[in-house]
């Protein structure tokens, strides 16, 4: 069984993907979190981001490990663990160009296509290319301005240059971000985290829910 929950930058899917895999005694899975390690190892091995050969090749040698567990997911390569890393400004800015690839798309997709069921799947593109067949799809929206007073929290820049990022990032992920025919869309601008696990968790059909 396959949850899906997609959405545009900091709408709160892995808050919302994290506290619903809690509800269903299940892990997540944080499908960005694969685009933020590609982008994280191609800026520190000094690669241009559009280079999908190089990229590729060292991410190949340096084959990262996803632990993907319901109050949060972990990344290791080899004994590093580079999770309190993916999160910082310059992989923002970098990571849209990354994720363009299509061969660094194909490498994401094998990696989650690979894991054992079930599981909420989180990111862009979850519920029409990866997991066309999931359960139960959501797509999650807010306005730019609700989502850069959101990331305001975990970010060092002022509210207006964080809503300028994600907006760009809107822009160079349209392509992979269009909500699957089928996904329930929410709007969580008036809702909080709760009342936006509560709406996913009250969506979800009930053979989804039992297992
Ligand atoms: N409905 C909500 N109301 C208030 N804050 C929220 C809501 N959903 C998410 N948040 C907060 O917004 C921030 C971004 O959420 P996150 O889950 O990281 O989004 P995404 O995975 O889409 O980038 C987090 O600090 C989270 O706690
Ligand atoms: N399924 C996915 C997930 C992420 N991504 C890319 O990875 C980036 C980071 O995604 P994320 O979900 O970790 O970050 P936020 O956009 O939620 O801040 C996005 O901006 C996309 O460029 C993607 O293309 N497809």
């Amino acid at each position: 069984m396959i949850v899906t929950i997609d959405g545009v930058a900091a709408s709160g899917k892995s808050s919302v993907a994290s506290g619903v895999a809690r509800a269903l005694g299940i892990p997540y899975v944080s499908s960005g979190l694969l685009y933020r390690t590609a982008t994280l190892l191609g800026l520190e091995a000094g690669l241009e981001l559009n280079d999908a050969t190089a990229l590729l090749a060292h991410l190949r040698a340096n084959p990262l490990r996803l632990e993907p567990r319901a109050k949060g997911n972990r990344v290791w390569v080899g004994e590093r663990e580079l999770t309190a890393e993916l999160h910082s400004s310059r992989v923002d800015a970098g990571v849209s160009r990354v994720a363009a690839l299509p061969e660094v798309r194909a490498w994401v997709d094998a990696q989650l296509r690979a894991l054992p069921e079930p599981f909420v799947a989180e990111g862009r593109d979850m519920g029409t290319n990866v997991f066309p067949h999931a359960g139960a799809k959501f797509y999650l929206t807010a306005s730019p301005r609700v989502r850069a007073e959101r990331r305001a929290k975990e970010r060092p820049e002022d509210v207006p240059a964080i809503e300028a990022a994600l907006t760009e990032r809107d822009r160079l992920d349209t392509v992979q971000s269009a909500p699957a025919p089928d996904a329930r869309v929410i709007d969580t601008g008036p809702l909080t985290l709760d009342e936006v696990i509560g709406a996913v968790l009250s969506e979800l059909p009930e053979h989804v829910s039992r297992g």
